[in-house]
């Protein structure tokens, strides 16, 4: 198996590191994220590099290794949770986003609204229904469009209050993750609610967090409360797979003009600074505002909008970070390679 760690993914301009096994002599490739729409590129490219003929892409995606003492949820290989240091950053509309993108690149999805205060989840997806619990037991999660979701905002009503206190909050969390029947998910992204304090530890230490991503405004403010979610995550030893910059950047419908409402490249600074991706930018838009508010999330992110090439890419980045992170001992995986 040759890796190809020196080279630069042509598409998303990431090294691949880890994210791909590539057997030149064979012509085989093995993807660990999902290329989707992608893939024709992948295979034109490769071909270049290898000087070969047709190269063979599967894409298999892996259950990635979680904190020591911390037990996988079943019918799921990787929680990714999303967060913000600040409100109002886009941290919601960003996690649908991703999870419609992943979708489209190819992979099972599901969403956990975990932002247990202002669950908005249900909303930006259109779906109000309350899930079903045949068993009495454990709950089927709702379907939207093939995302598998769940979120205290279908049991509660969208206007009831959630008036709990931390204790109570990361034991409801805890049930609705372990009490769904999630089924055969590659990722299952997780809102997690604004901000940094005892609440969001608390769930980030019992949750079986692969890895987490940051959404932020470039404004330094919002910038300066993404830095303090990042070392949260440091602080317990979760990957952080990068930085979105949200609200980038505003373009006039009618001039075309380019304003930089909330600063400039405050996501690239965090991102040098730091020492992490940068996922990608995207821009304020107002079909992300109207689409999200009508729960129409595949108007935007699908079909043939102008930005869903931006989410594309953003997620393809944040599918390849993770597949570079160490992979859970799997016993079946294990003895393939010994007879190999
Ligand atoms: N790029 C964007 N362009 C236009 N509107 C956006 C964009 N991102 C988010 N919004 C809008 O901003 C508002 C806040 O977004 P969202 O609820 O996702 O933020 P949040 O960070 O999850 O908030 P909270 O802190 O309340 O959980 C929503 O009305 C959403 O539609």
């Amino acid at each position: 198996m040759t890796q190809l760690s020196e080279s630069k993914d042509p598409i998303t301009g990431q090294t691949f590191d880890k994210s791909i096994d590539f057997n030149p002599n064979k012509g085989r490739l093995e993807s660990r994220y999902p290329m989707g729409v992608f893939k024709a590129d992948y295979q034109t490219q490769l071909k270049a590099f290898a000087d070969l003929g047709d190269i063979e892409i599967t894409e298999r995606i892996r259950q990635h290794q979680v904190k020591e003492g911390i037990k996988p949820i079943k019918g799921v290989k990787n929680i990714i949770a999303v967060a913000s240091g600040k409100g109002g950053v886009g941290k919601s509309t960003m996690s649908v986003m991703l999870a419609k993108s992943l979708q489209q690149l190819g992979a099972n999805v599901g969403i956990l609204d975990a932002d247990i205060y202002g669950p908005s989840i249900p909303k930006m997806l259109g779906v109000s229904q309350k899930p079903e619990s045949p068993d009495q037991k454990s709950f089927l999660p709702i379907d939207a469009n093939g995302l598998q979701t769940m979120s205290l905002g279908y049991i509660l009503g969208e206007k009831d209050p959630a008036i709990w206190r931390g204790a109570m909050v990361t034991k409801a969390l805890m049930q609705m993750v372990e009490d769904t029947r999630w089924s055969q998910l590659d990722y299952l992204i997780m809102d997690l609610p604004p901000g940094t304090g005892d609440i969001q530890l608390t769930m980030i230490q019992k949750i079986p967090v692969t890895a987490a991503v940051l959404v932020t405004t470039p404004q330094d403010i919002a910038l300066l409360d993404a830095q303090k979610a990042l070392a949260m995550f440091q602080k317990v030893d979760i990957p952080v797979l990068g930085v979105i910059e949200n609200m980038s950047t505003f373009i006039c419908e009618n001039c075309g003009h380019e304003a930089h409402i909330f600063g400039q490249d405050g996501g690239q600074r965090m991102a040098t600074e730091f020492g992490v991706a940068l996922l990608g930018q995207m821009p304020l838009n107002i079909d992300i505002r109207s689409n999200m508010d009508k729960g129409q999330p595949a108007s935007i992110w699908q079909d043939s909008h102008a930005l869903n090439e931006k989410a594309l890419k953003i997620a393809l980045r944040t599918g390849q970070n993770l597949a570079k992170l160490p992979i859970k001992f799997n016993l079946t995986d294990s003895l393939k390679l010994h007879k190999i």
